[in-house]
């Protein structure tokens, strides 16, 4: 199984179980959160969902380029991105908070999960980047149009995304998509961050979330991520996006 889903009290925790290719996306994953999504849903004494990879090395990285690259048309492409970003949409719009416990490099289409999430916890070895710019294409899921929600100040939130480069973890605090960055365990700085979370009542969170969800829905946000997705699925087909993970894939270490 490349994810789980663990429950500990009242918090639901998804993991990426692919450290080996640095917990980069496949369909079975995508199929995880679903499940995650409808088990939320459907027992209201959860407080909290937390999203992390396996090891210590990567948060996710992204799409798995070595299945997704079998996509080669605006055609093919679309209803994978199409699907993750309704699948993501579902995540970010829980009525609960969502942490991403980005416990490594969150890159492309992963720092489009950390994104979509509330509030993101992130070690201090770890980068995180919306690098899709560099395989010619951009964010896909969503991502960028989260981005370009949450980020105060759209100056940097667009040089992030034209950017298209990794930024260490102080970087990333001071652009103000970090929440917060800890050092070592991560179960420690998860703790800590719920420790304070849990002063005040499950049912105040729930009502804060509601409030965030009904602004999204005021301001159609759903029909701008549909808009990222169709622009991302045109780039998508483009021999410059093909050559680009060709070369990754095909990289000499
Ligand atoms: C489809 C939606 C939009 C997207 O997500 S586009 C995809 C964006 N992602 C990428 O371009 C992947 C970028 N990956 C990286 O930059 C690095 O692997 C990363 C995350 C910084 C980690 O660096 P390192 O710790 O040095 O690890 P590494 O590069 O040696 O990788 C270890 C093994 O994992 C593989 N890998 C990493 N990311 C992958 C991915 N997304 N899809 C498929 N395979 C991936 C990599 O090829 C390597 O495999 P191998 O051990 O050489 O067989």
């Amino acid at each position: 199984m490349t994810f789980a889903i663990n429950r500990e009290e009242n918090i639901l925790r998804f993991t990426i179980k692919r450290p080996e290719i640095r917990n980069a996306i496949n369909h079975e994953v995508i199929d995880g959160l679903e499940k995650l999504v409808s088990t939320v849903h459907n027992d209201s004494t959860i407080q909290f969902v937390v999203i992390t990879g396996e090891g210590d090395e990567a948060f996710c990285s992204g799409g798995d380029l070595s299945i997704f690259h079998g996509l080669h048309t605006a055609h093919e492409a679309f209803p994978m991105l199409d699907r993750m970003a309704s699948v993501l949409y579902n995540v970010a719009t829980l009525p609960v908070p969502v942490i991403a416990l980005v416990n490594g490099h969150a890159v492309g289409g992963g720092c489009e999960i950390a994104t979509a999430c509330d509030f993101r916890l992130v070690s201090s070895k770890a980068k995180a980047g919306f690098i899709q710019g560099s395989l010619a294409i951009t964010s896909g899921w969503g991502g960028g149009t989260y981005l370009l929600e949450k980020l105060a100040r759209q100056d940097i939130a667009m040089h992030m995304l034209c950017e298209s480069k990794p930024y260490a973890a102080d970087a990333l605090l001071e652009k103000g998509w970090a929440t917060q960055v800890y050092d070592g365990d991560k179960e420690q700085a998860l703790q800590s961050f719920l420790i304070e979370m849990t002063q005040v009542e499950a049912s105040v969170h729930r009502a804060y979330k509601q409030m965030l969800i009904r602004k999204w829905i005021g301001q159609n946000l759903l029909g701008q991520i549909k808009e990222e997705v169709k622009n991302c699925s045109l780039l998508w087909e483009a021999e410059e996006h093909h050559k680009a993970v060709q070369k990754f894939l095909s990289r000499k270490k």
